[in-house]
């Protein structure tokens, strides 16, 4: 029998017919501003979706945007990012480079500079024979880490220490990061750690906070608005360059005094490979080293979170990790990759706590999106955060289920939080591998538990962090 013609495709809507949040951009900017609402950006999206749908347009001042959040509006974004793929930019973190005359590194490049730049840098960074360099680096400070929890559990007759993790896992991830970047262990999980890496640890902090309300309003006007604001933003910034400089300075002195001769770090490699400029390493480390910190921290204290209000999901990983470990010694490589559980414990933290909650591209063409035409250059957005919480995308969506990562299910264009394609994060390799190692190791050490089973409340401040965060405690495993 003769089948029915397939209904012609609707023609596309056109881009003006796309829902709109709030018609005034000013009123909106002013609003969001009066509001505080930077830091609940997530959860002014979310409620957005929920009101205007899967598509909705946002105008915040000189901001204009069209935000997406279900998987295959995202798989049609990025099929038109073309080949040098570009997010929103940083005017106030461009503004203090050019202001100290300090190179750019990869975030903030675009175009053939950028897409130069990043291939060199992959294969030290991002690539698996650069993971594997790096990776037993990683595996000494994930151990340190555990024998300074033995240590503090040592010193009382309780057997159990319950702290509030936020410092030791900052200071992990500087010690982690900074060991697989300059192979230098600066000595963070001792007792005293030393006050000049802590001053840069926390002026990371302030250069993230201070950069939220930059970042709708175009920084010449920042400085006479606010001239607090923007000389804490170029101070901790200043900050952040010059412990940058002395670790890199230290490598470099005994690089030009004679070559290592095994493996000491990316940038060592990149130093010997001289492929790439030393200021554009300079600039391209300084963003690895405060990009290291924060992004990797949080999920840690995230994921221990879940992991101490869902025991049956902490006992399953637990056993994984015996599971893994009774092969035989074999290389780190092998024995996470062998760790299915564990690495899509990761994958549920950050569809649950996406760390950078949208990713953002420029279309290079027109694209249709849930049926409108959106045209070449306009800024478009996947909301990771409301995509994670959506029913739409993932049943019982409340629920940590790592498991539902390792069934049947499509999930392509669902695990977007570190981005996708040749602009992915490239710290990617680097923050997975750090916390499976650390997670690897604590869980095989110590039982975490938390009394506070409600959900923690999160807040945007450049990076995706609890409101409070939650206390927990660690129990040796004898
Ligand atoms: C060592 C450095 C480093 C670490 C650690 C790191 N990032 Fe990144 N990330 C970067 C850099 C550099 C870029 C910009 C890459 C580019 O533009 O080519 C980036 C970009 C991204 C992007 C944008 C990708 C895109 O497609 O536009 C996302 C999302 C992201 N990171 C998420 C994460 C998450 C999640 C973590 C940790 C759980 C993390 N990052 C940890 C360095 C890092
Ligand atoms: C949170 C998320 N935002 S995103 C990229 O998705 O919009 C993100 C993901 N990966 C890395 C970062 N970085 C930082 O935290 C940071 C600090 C200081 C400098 Cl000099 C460079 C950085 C980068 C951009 C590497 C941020």
């Amino acid at each position: 029998s003769s089948t029915a013609p397939a209904p012609a495709p609707a023609r596309p809507l056109p881009y003006e017919a796309i829902p709109r949040s709030g018609r005034n951009a000013w009123l909106n900017l002013l609003r969001f501003w009066r509001s505080n609402s930077f830091q609940r950006f997530h959860l002014v999206m979310q409620r957005n979706f929920q009101r205007y749908g899967p598509i909705y347009r946002e105008t915040v001042g000189t901001y204009n945007c069209v935000n997406v959040l279900l998987p295959r509006d995202a798989a049609q974004l990025f099929q038109s990012e073309g080949i040098f793929p570009r997010r929103m930019g940083i005017e106030s973190w461009v503004a203090h480079r050019r202001l100290r005359n300090h190179k750019c590194g990869i975030f903030l490049l675009n175009g053939e500079e950028w897409r130069s730049d990043r291939l060199i840098l992959n294969k030290e960074v991002i690539s698996p024979a650069g993971t594997r360099k790096f990776l037993p680096f990683l595996n000494a400070v994930a151990q340190d880490f555990v024998t300074l929890m033995h240590r503090r559990i040592s010193k009382n007759t309780r057997r159990s220490l319950t702290i509030d993790l936020y410092g030791d896992l900052f200071r992990f991830t500087l010690e982690a990061s900074s060991y697989a970047l300059y192979g230098e262990r600066l000595g963070l999980l001792e007792e005293s750690p030393n006050a000049e890496s802590q001053r840069f640890i926390s002026a990371v902090e302030t250069m993230l906070r201070t950069t939220l309300p930059l970042l709708f309003i175009p920084p010449g006007l920042m400085r006479w608005v606010n001239t607090k604001l923007w000389r804490d933003h170029i101070e901790a910034w200043d900050t952040i360059f010059k412990h940058a400089d002395k670790c890199i300075q230290n490598i470099y002195q005994e690089f030009c005094l004679g070559q290592p001769r095994k493996y000491s770090g990316i940038m060592a490699e990149l130093l010997m490979q001289a492929e790439l400029p030393l200021d554009s390493i300079k600039a391209n480390i300084t963003e690895f080293t405060a990009g290291g910190v924060d992004t990797t921290a949080m999920p840690l204290l995230f994921t221990l979170f879940e992991l101490a209000r869902n025991p049956s999901v902490q006992t399953a990983i637990r056993r994984e990790i015996a599971e893994a470990e009774s092969q035989g010694p074999r290389e780190l490589s092998k024995v996470l990759n062998s760790m299915p559980l564990l690495k899509s414990t990761l994958k549920e933290t950050l569809r649950l706590y996406p760390v950078g909650i949208t990713v953002q591209r420029y279309p290079t063409k027109d694209v249709v999106l849930q049926n409108y035409c959106v045209p070449a250059g306009t800024l478009c957005q996947v909301g990771l955060y409301a995509m994670g919480r959506s029913p739409e995308v993932f049943s019982n969506p409340e629920r940590y289920d790592p498991l539902r990562w390792l069934s049947k299910e499509d999930n392509s264009f669902k695990a977007l939080a570190f981005g996708f394609g040749a602009r992915q994060c490239i710290g990617r390799r680097l923050a997975e591998t750090e916390m499976m190692l650390f997670l690897m190791h604590v869980l095989r050490n110590f039982r975490i538990d938390t009394v506070s089973k409600a959900d923690i409340k999160t807040v945007f401040g450049f990076i995706l962090m609890p409101e409070k965060p939650p206390l927990l405690t660690f129990r040796p495993i004898d």
